[in-house]
């Protein structure tokens, strides 16, 4: 059996985040030489730090929450496909790619990411995408951005066009390492009742 990948970014104090959001931060909030028995830590961080989920509510406030999202959706096959040469990318570029019977894509859109750095461009995802990837049978769509939209977007059309297509999103995967192909995805979200997001631990392991 292969094994496992993480395609998770790190989470510490130094990860990027979202230019003016919440920064990360975890600290022992009491110590096992306070406490005389064990470490506890604490943890602050905005939903979309890091590896996350999108939930619909992130963008629409009548939308699901991370709790209602089916977990089928985050656990199956998954195939990485390359799109490093494009910076912008249509249905029309996908037609050239073969899609037939994946249910969950993933999106090598760059070389490399350093987690700590929050990137200046990122490709650009053309909200026609959307209904192609749902006739194509694609229940998630995961990128190693932090956003399926420009970072300036303020509308998010790629976000809407994606949920009226009943596609998930996740974003900020570290897919340097990984070859393009089929694997086993397992990325589950945190039972978080009420929340737009979560961060999830992605993993690939090859089929
Ligand atoms: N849409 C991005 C996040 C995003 O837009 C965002 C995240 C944190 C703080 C502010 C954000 N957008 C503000 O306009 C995402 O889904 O991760
Ligand atoms: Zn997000
Ligand atoms: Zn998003």
């Amino acid at each position: 059996m292969k094994k496992w990948i993480d395609i998770s970014q790190p989470l510490h104090n130094r990860i990027a985040v979202w230019p003016g959001d919440t920064p990360f931060h975890y600290e022992v909030s009491w110590s096992k030489a306070d406490s005389g028995s064990v470490n506890v830590g604490k943890l602050t961080m905005s939903t979309h730090t890091g590896t996350h989920a999108d939930a619909p509510f992130h963008f629409t406030d009548d939308g699901q929450r991370i709790l209602d999202l089916d977990l089928e959706r985050f656990i199956g096959p998954a195939r990485v496909v390359d799109v490093t040469a494009f910076s912008v990318l249509t249905a029309a570029d996908l037609a050239g790619v073969p899609l037939e019977g994946v249910t969950r894509l993933l999106l090598k859109t760059r070389h490399s990411c350093n987690p700590q750095e929050f990137p200046s461009r990122i490709l650009q995802l053309d909200p026609d995408v959307a209904p192609f990837l749902a006739e194509k049978g694609i229940l998630l769509l995961g990128v190693d951005i932090p956003s399926v939209d420009l970072l300036d977007s303020k509308e998010l059309p790629v976000h809407h066009a994606l949920l009226a297509s009943h596609v998930q999103i996740v974003e900020n995967l570290v897919l340097d390492a990984v070859e393009p192909g089929d694997y086993e995805f397992i990325g589950l979200p945190l039972p978080l009742q009420d929340s737009d997001g979560s961060p999830i631990r992605a993993v690939l392991r090859p089929l």
